[in-house]
């Protein structure tokens, strides 16, 4: 094993698989993604190819198999590393108002739960109060989830996401739920948050519009079992427009990223036939 000293999420040789014996099923072969520090991510690939699987990795909600997880120069798990998720559902708890679900996790995660209790009403609120301003939700934090649309809640769920100011965040098809324009709208918007903030972020998405939008680099997974098939760099200047992706260079990037996925399928099918026995 060879830690690579400037990444800040490192998975070597990692390989996943769920359940046992008959019931087994091979999620991920053998994996190795690098990510540097403020990095943003996309992983991107058909369904199943073990997407969600490399973020619950990366979080530790699961152990490999075999292989190491490196997060912040240690092995997941081993050290506190402060995370901020934002997933289709935006899951807001609902006896709650917008500001004290954003809020909530400084009420969880140290160091700020030690000084919740002081700081809910001052300091706290005001930086909840800020972000909410941010995404465009000023005015809305007394409000409850049911009464903001579904682009709103989504809006309120990343400011939820990074209130702690995450070193880690992981964005499971945050935005898949919503309309074209106002998912367009979120992809500014992150990628604002992302500038300002910098997080190391890796993002699950199906849509390769999104992924060439947002990503530094766009990884493209294949199933059965999943693997990594080609890792872009996605270099447009930033902050990115909506206009640019409309521009050659932008749907050549996203027809290639296309044409990967179903050569790749086609592959993870051969694969297939090659594992049945004539
Ligand atoms: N808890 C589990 N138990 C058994 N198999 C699982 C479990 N979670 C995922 N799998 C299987 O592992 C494989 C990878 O799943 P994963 O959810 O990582 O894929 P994905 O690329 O995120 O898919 P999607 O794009 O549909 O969300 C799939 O074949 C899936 O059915």
């Amino acid at each position: 094993m060879t830690e690579d000293a400037r990444a800040f999420v490192q998975l070597q040789d990692v390989t996943l698989a769920y359940g046992r014996g008959e019931r087994r099923v091979a999620a991920l072969g053998k994996t190795d993604l690098s990510i540097a520090k403020g990095d943003f991510v996309a992983l991107v690939g058909p369904s199943g190819c073990g997407k969600s699987t490399i973020l619950k990795l990366v979080t530790g909600l699961i152990p490999a198999s075999s292989g190491w997880v490196f997060v912040a120069g240690r092995e997941v798990g081993a050290e506190p590393v402060r995370v901020g998720m934002a997933f289709q559902n935006p899951t807001l708890l609902p006896w709650l108002s917008i500001r004290d679900n954003v809020m909530l996790p400084l009420k969880i995660v140290p160091p700020f739960r030690q000084e919740f209790r002081a700081k809910r009403r001052g300091e706290f609120r005001d930086r909840a109060d800020a972000l909410l301003a941010q995404v465009g939700l000023s005015g809305f934090g007394d409000k409850f989830p049911w009464q903001l649309s579904g682009g709103m809640l989504q809006r309120a769920s990343l400011c939820r996401a990074l209130i702690h100011d995450p070193q880690l965040l992981m964005l499971d098809e945050p935005f898949g739920a919503l309309d074209q324009f106002t998912r367009e709208e979120l992809w500014g918007i992150l990628q604002e948050l992302w500038m300002d903030r910098r997080p190391t972020v890796l993002l699950v998405t199906h849509d390769l519009k999104e992924a060439s939008f947002l990503a530094t680099r766009v990884c493209v997974m294949r199933a059965r079992p999943g693997r990594i098939v080609e890792d872009s760099f996605v270099d447009f200047p930033r902050p990115r427009t909506i206009e640019m992706t409309y521009e050659p260079g932008f749907v050549a990037l996203t027809q290639r990223l296309r044409e990967r996925i179903v050569s790749a399928r086609g592959d993870a099918a051969a694969a297939d036939l090659q594992e049945i026995p004539a």
